[in-house]
């Protein structure tokens, strides 16, 4: 670091400058000229410091919750220098960050009185001497990026330092006609060895790495960033400068970031035990809106489930559907086969019951799949996934099923662009950014689950355990009245949550892919559906994934965004995304999207895909 005079015949007072940005502030001080008395509680470290630079700094202990001890260091630089320009008030402490509850009475007491009171005791011994020299002064406090936005497990460590910034406020305001100014300096978290102090996390590499993902400028604060900035502050160069607060963050409160609350309290309090309804016309006002994004945010981070109403979807295009459906499944044998799965390459049409398996078991559910009507233009030379894009099979004996259904996947499309837009905006993500990941065919399941006989109760899996794999997020219409049950959801603590229909809304829940591009933030939830005595039908629609979404861009293209996030959401899980497409061998998601379809449906691949069927059904990585 340079040597200079910009401090030079200025006399100040540096806390806590045995370690830490205290030591780096009292040795700036002492190369642009200035002479420092250097104080801690610790007075190894102080005389270490003051060491490095006998000439200019000089140690002296003190304890900066005592009256006693600062009278005495006001003493002794007035008795050793005549004058005192500058104090630094930096001596600060902590309690690692924990949940509030825990927090000890000492605990509490200590942070108020190493970071409150000291201020308070300095001010109080210091401004009638400040007054009498009468040439004015700066007085630097050190604060915090918490004092503005606080962070959970350290509420009263932060509420000491929005009290010091406060009170700096009002001190620059009552001692500015005096030319005696007041600033803060509000530092981002450095290395300087809280680092699990404050995050509660062990300070490794890994641990550092998801923590600087959340910061513009890529990296902790260094000791000399804070130095620098008191330099300026403590300078004739910043003699207008009062009141203020210096966030010396490199950006980090600029971009909003979420930090996910079950750090502190995983598997409890955020858990659930119903799916919330997300209203959807909070949208359309700018006083509610905040209010939908927040619950948005909290569906999204905390349960992965959720209920829109007020969609806008016109009651006609479902209520169509919905009427169409019993006809659709009465459709002879003959008529179902005309349009049967295994007749298409791109694995569109009718599958009969216990044609799929789910977690080892056969579904009990019939189904017809359709997607965004579009040509088969797969030729060779192209990747084979682009081979799942193309024509319906529509059932000939019935013209307008097509008219209803491509109504309703229109509908769905556009409501799946509405509600990403929402979405990216909860996660604090341009809203366009998650539309990248889209791919032009979304797919449509038209579900009939039979009823069980209820004699016996064997095979009452309707579709098993899983995590919706072929979608970026799913649109489910529950066809049924409320009181036929059968969907569940799994909360963190491994119980099964019902999800009853619920007149006039969708569900909507996180697929697979968008798991991996929020780096497990945004968990896709496990489900089920229980077959039961009575007949149900549900529609889910799946928002599709662009096939050719690699596996280095799903987990890069956000990972800074979603890094510090991802950490928290660790602590409680323990556990890094589980996704067969990061798991397999297949770069890219089209081609794991390909895997798993003929895999479920052998009788497609064998005919349709015979180069790459072995492999991809004795590949179970
Ligand atoms: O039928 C339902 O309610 C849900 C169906 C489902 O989860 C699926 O097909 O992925
Ligand atoms: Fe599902």
């Amino acid at each position: 670091m340079s040597q200079g005079s910009r401090l030079q015949g200025k006399v100040a007072i540096v806390t806590g400058g045995g370690a830490g940005f205290g030591a780096a502030i009292a040795r700036r001080f002492g190369e642009e000229g200035a002479k420092v008395i250097v104080t801690d509680i610790n007075v190894e470290g102080g005389e270490k410091v003051a060491a490095q630079n006998p000439s200019n700094l000089t140690f002296q202990r003190q304890d900066v919750t005592q009256e006693a001890d600062w009278n005495m260091v006001l003493d002794l630089a007035f008795s050793k220098f005549g004058r005192v320009d500058i104090l630094v008030n930096n001596a600060g402490t902590t309690y690692r960050n924990k949940p509030t509850s825990e927090v000890t009475e000492e605990e509490w007491e200590r942070v108020f009185k190493v970071n409150v009171k000291s201020i308070y005791l300095a001010t109080k011994a210091l401004m009638p001497r400040f007054i009498e020299q009468g040439q004015g002064g700066s007085v630097i406090n050190i604060s915090s990026t918490g004092a503005s936005r606080p962070r959970p497990g350290l509420v009263w460590y932060n509420a000491t330092k929005g009290a010091v910034t406060n009170a700096t406020k009002g001190l620059a305001a009552e001692y500015g006609p005096h030319n005696i100014r007041f600033n803060t300096v509000a530092p981002l978290l450095s290395g300087t060895g809280l680092f699990s102090m404050f995050t509660g996390m062990e300070d490794t590499p890994e641990n550092r790495e998801k923590f600087i993902g959340n910061v513009p400028l890529g990296r902790l604060c260094d000791v000399n960033d804070i130095a620098n900035m008191c330099l300026y502050l403590a300078s004739d160069e910043a003699r207008f400068i009062n009141g203020t607060e210096m966030v010396v963050d490199g950006g980090k409160l600029t971009a909003t970031d979420y930090i996910v609350h079950i750090i502190l309290y995983p598997n409890m309090t955020y858990d659930f035990k119903s799916v919330p309804v997300i209203d959807l016309s909070l949208e359309k006002s700018p006083i509610t809106r905040p209010k939908l994004l927040q619950e948005l945010h909290h569906a999204l981070t905390c349960i992965g489930f959720l209920y829109i109403k007020n969609h806008d979807v016109p009651q006609d295009v479902i209520s169509n559907l919905k009427y169409a459906l019993p006809t659709l499944f009465a459709l002879d044998a003959a008529e179902k086969e005309e349009v049967a799965l295994h007749n298409s390459p791109h694995f569109l049409g009718y599958s009969p019951v216990g044609s799929e398996t789910t977690a080892g078991v056969a579904d009990k559910r019939e189904q017809f799949e359709f997607a965004t009507e579009l040509p088969d233009l797969w030729h060779l030379g192209l990747p084979l996934y682009e081979r799942l894009k193309g024509p319906n099979q529509w059932p000939s004996t019935n013209p307008s099923l097509r008219i209803i259904i491509e109504e309703y996947i229109h509908e769905l499309t556009n409501l799946g662009e509405r509600f990403l837009r929402l979405v990216a905006e909860a996660l604090s993500l341009n809203p366009e950014t998650l539309f990248s990941f889209l791919s032009e065919q979304h797919r449509l399941k038209i579900v009939h689950y039979p009823a069980s006989d209820p004699s016996s109760d064997s095979n009452m899996q309707g579709v098993g355990p899983h995590k919706d794999s072929s979608g970026w997020w799913t649109f489910l219409l529950q066809a049924s009245p409320p009181t036929v049950k059968g969907l569940q959801a799994l909360n963190k603590t491994g119980e099964w949550i019902d999800v009853p229909a619920i007149e006039d809304t969708f569900v909507v829940n996180i697929g697979q892919a968008f798991e991996v591009v929020t780096h497990g933030v945004c968990k896709a939830t496990t489900h089920r559906v229980l077959s039961g005595f009575s007949e149900r039908y549900s529609v889910p629609f799946f928002q599709g994934v662009r096939g050719s979404l690699t596996k280095e861009e799903a987990v890069g293209t956000l990972r800074s965004h979603f890094a510090m996030q991802k950490m928290a959401l660790e602590a409680s899980e323990g556990a890094s995304v589980d996704s067969a497409f990061l798991r397999g061998r297949y770069d890219t998601w089209g081609e794991s999207q390909l895997r798993t379809k003929i895999r479920s449906h052998r009788d497609v691949g064998r005919m349709f895909y015979a180069d790459v069927f072995h492999d991809y059904v004795n590949d179970d990585s």
